[in-house]
């Protein structure tokens, strides 16, 4: 250390005489000091340093113009203390600041669009924007995901696995979904039977139980189901808008990527099996099974070559798209219906005239279809606290989305649902639970379908959307003639965890007692 302050007869001397390049920055270095005590390295440091500075921030007000947003952005690192904690008040802030509005993390500049027809312009123009995974989904999802198609070849892989969730096949999937909400509620009858407890991981659990037996079948052991579960939080945890770059040990994306590899282990094997079950003549019995029938069928026009690896990997995107979205879903529905009595009161009396008091009857598709007050239910709880409230998108090119400003390319584009979803023109008292809204069909709310962006919109709207909406009416509707229900309330619940779905603060802490029967 000392050397470097000797001057230039010495050290600097000493290193500029030494051709290794190895030793060129103590050079540099030491020739910042020169005879006239001038630091002349340090003040050119200093400009370049600064000049990019200035660069930054000229480069931001350019592709910001006269948007809404902060009039300067934070060197380098932007707003990404916010993006590491964030809240659904800084969310509406910046909503509500602007139907477009900028802002900046670690200089991706970021468009956010909180009005329902820029947000439908965005999902619905394929030729300027896609959807921008956040930056762990590829190694979670691995990078030759169908996921990640974009253009024509999404739409062509798109359309094969539509077959999947044809009315036919969400019919059997609801015979797997009773027995497995019937069984968990076995189990819950004990845990939440005393005192109340968060129900969200129960709920969670619940759910990756019912995907994997609907995707899956018997295809994979009851143990594959516990693991994946157990090791499926690692990947939730990963889900945030900026990560560590490098997947090293300890970080978030390395635990994901060893949940990845344990759940793609046993969906690849799910897929072998499947195969050779539908190969010996086996009737479907699960998604996989439809599926391979499927691609056995000689009149089938679509891709048929799909690998045990390929559908392994379309079994997971499933799961990454629906475990925390369906969770999030199935949590609000509870908090919804118990913090509203009279509401609940109705469902029963929906369920006891649909089902006729035969409660232990497997519910099914017709059943369902009976059950307009519980759909309208599952409806207005994911209106007031959608499950999903943005889905980041990228400009593929310069995009003009108003007459007044093209967003560069290259941005990331973020349309987010909730204030096309709360806004009090289409729903008259935006922020209240009111299924009601839904049962006449002259209603503002029936009448504006375009302003309902729970599954978003466009070429990438929700494939699992009727699976998913039946499914929450399928458990709600089995939790309501099976238990009493009991909320705890406590400070946090009315609060909202963004996970990066949304849930209850306090995880909604439920008491279920068995339901006497009348
Ligand atoms: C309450 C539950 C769910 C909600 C709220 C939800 C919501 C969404 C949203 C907002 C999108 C993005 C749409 C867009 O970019 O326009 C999406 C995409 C997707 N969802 Fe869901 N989802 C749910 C459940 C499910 C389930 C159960 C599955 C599968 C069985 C699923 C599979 C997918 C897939 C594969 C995509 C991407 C589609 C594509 O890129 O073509 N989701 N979902």
């Amino acid at each position: 250390m000392a050397t470097f302050f000797k001057g230039p007869s010495s050290a600097a001397a000493a290193a500029s005489s030494t051709s290794s390049p190895l030793y060129s920055f103590p050079s540099a270095f030491s020739s910042a000091f020169n005879s006239k005590g001038n630091f002349t390295w340090l003040y050119t440091t200093g400009a370049i340093l600064a000049a990019l500075l200035v660069l930054e921030q000229t480069v931001y007000r350019a592709k910001k113009r006269h948007l809404p947003g902060a009039t300067w952005t934070i060197p380098i690192i932007g707003k990404f203390a916010d993006s590491m904690k964030p809240s659904m008040e800084g969310y509406k802030k910046q909503w509500n600041s602007g139907v477009l509005s900028v802002v900046s993390v670690f200089n991706i500049f970021i468009v956010m669009a909180s009005s329902k027809d820029y947000a439908r312009k965005i999902l619905n123009s394929p030729g300027y924007a896609e959807p921008w995974l956040v930056y762990s989904a590829k190694h979670v999802l691995l990078p030759e995901n169908w996921v990640f198609l974009t253009g024509k070849e999404h739409v062509d892989y798109r359309r094969g696995l539509n077959n999947l969730f044809t009315r036919k096949a969400i019919g059997m999937y609801i015979t797997i979904q009773d027995a497995i909400t019937r069984k968990h509620f076995d189990l819950w009858k004990v845990d939440f039977g005393t005192t109340a407890q968060p129900l969200m991981f129960p709920a969670r659990f619940l759910n990756m139980d019912t995907s994997l037996r609907v995707f899956c079948g018997n295809h994979i052991p009851e143990k594959a189901t516990k693991e994946i579960n157990d090791k499926y939080w690692d990947i939730t945890k990963a889900l945030e808008l900026v990560n560590f770059p490098l997947p090293l040990p300890g970080t978030k994306i390395y635990k994901a990527i060893q949940a990845r590899k344990a759940a793609m282990y046993w969906l690849t094997l799910a897929a072998k099996n499947s195969k050779i079950e539908m190969a010996n003549g086996g009737e479907p019995t699960c998604l996989l099974d439809e599926w391979v029938k499927l691609l056995n069928d000689p009149t089938y026009k679509g891709k048929r070559d799909f690998s045990d690896h390929e559908m392994a990997m379309v079994v997971l995107s499933f799961l990454f798209a629906s475990q925390d979205a369906m969770s999030s879903g199935l949590v609000y529905g509870f908090q919804h219906l118990v913090d509203h009595p009279e509401i609940l009161a109705k469902v029963r009396e929906e369920q006891e005239r649909v089902r006729q008091g035969n409660y232990e009857n497997p519910l099914t598709i017709d059943l369902l279809d009976q059950m307009p007050y519980l759909s309208a239910v599952v409806k207005e709880s994911m209106r007031v606290q959608p499950p999903v409230v943005m889905v980041p998108y990228k400009a593929t090119k310069a995009f003009k989305i108003s007459d007044d400003y093209t967003v560069p390319a290259n941005s990331m584009l973020i349309p987010s649902f909730y204030n096309s979803l709360h806004d009090p023109v289409v729903y008259p008292e935006p922020d209240t639970f009111l299924p009601e809204r839904w049962l006449d069909p002259e209603s503002s709310a029936n009448q504006n379908p375009k302003n309902y962006l729970v599954w978003g919109a466009g070429p990438h709207r929700c494939i699992g959307l009727e699976y998913a909406t039946m499914n929450i009416m399928l458990v709600l509707g089995i939790a309501a003639t099976a238990f009493d229900w009991e909320h705890e309330i406590t400070p946090e619940t009315n609060t909202v965890a963004i996970l990066p779905t949304l849930f209850p603060g306090d995880h909604c802490r439920m008491k279920f007692t068995p339901r006497k029967q009348v």
